[in-house]
């Protein structure tokens, strides 16, 4: 019997979706302390990036972490789980033209490359969050940091595990220093070209 309908036997590319969507797939990735500002910054930037029609994804604790992720702690190899399965995940999203942004602590050099090398280096911009250690405790936005020195959480990030600053970030924001709708124009006005179409 004839076909009517042509039987395609390739999925259809990230080029096909970034020209539907009109727009290029990139990764944000945040990485900072707990309470610098990670997430704070992630949903004023998809907002922002919404209002110029460009579809975003944001990946952070609340869906990541008590989701595919909920069998993992914060020991350094569930941390590194954790930021592998999200790298692939991210992958997918960017892979779909998506402007995916990942707002994750991920405390050291080695864990940030893993991530961008699942992603692809090309397509990774970094912003460190450099908040001062003193200001995210001061915020102590869930009461972790009184917690941990009192001892009844271990290995919290900056009191009792590492956090290694990255060696080369694309961006560097200190939350403690510039108004959140600063910081966010600093990202858009880095990331636009490289998201948009035209360029
Ligand atoms: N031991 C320990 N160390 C650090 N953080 C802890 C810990 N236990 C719980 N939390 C809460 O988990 C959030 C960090 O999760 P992440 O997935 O970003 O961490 S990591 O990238 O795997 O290091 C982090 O949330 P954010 O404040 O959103 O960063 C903390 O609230
Ligand atoms: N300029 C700023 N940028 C981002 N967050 C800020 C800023 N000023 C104050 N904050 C506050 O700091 C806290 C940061 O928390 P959050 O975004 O959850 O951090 P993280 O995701 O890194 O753990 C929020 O309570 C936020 O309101």
């Amino acid at each position: 019997m004839e076909h009517i309908y042509p039987i395609f036997d390739k999925m259809l590319t990230r080029a096909d979706k970034e020209a539907l969507l009109g727009q290029r797939g990139i990764m944000i990735w945040m990485t900072g302390l707990s309470g610098s500002g990670k997430s704070t910054l992630a949903i004023a930037l998809e907002r922002e990036l919404q209002r110029r029609g460009i579809l975003c994804r944001i990946l952070d604790g609340d869906n990541i972490r008590s989701g595919i992720n909920n069998n993992l702690g914060f020991s350094p190899a569930d941390r590194r789980e954790n930021i592998r399965r999200i790298a692939e995940v991210a992958r997918l999203f960017v892979d779909t033209g998506i402007v995916t942004i990942a707002a994750f602590i991920s405390p050291s050099e080695e864990l940030r490359r893993m991530a961008a090398g699942i992603v692809g280096e090309a397509d990774f911009f970094e912003i460190y969050v450099n908040t001062p250690l003193s200001v995210c405790e001061q915020r102590d936005v869930k009461g972790l940091y009184a917690k941990a020195r009192r001892g009844e959480i271990s290995e919290f990030t900056g009191i009792s595990a590492p956090f290694e600053a990255p060696a080369a970030p694309a961006m560097t924001v200190d939350t403690s220093a510039m108004p959140l709708a600063d910081s966010v124009n600093e990202i858009l006005n880095s990331i636009l070209p490289r998201i948009n179409k035209q360029n």
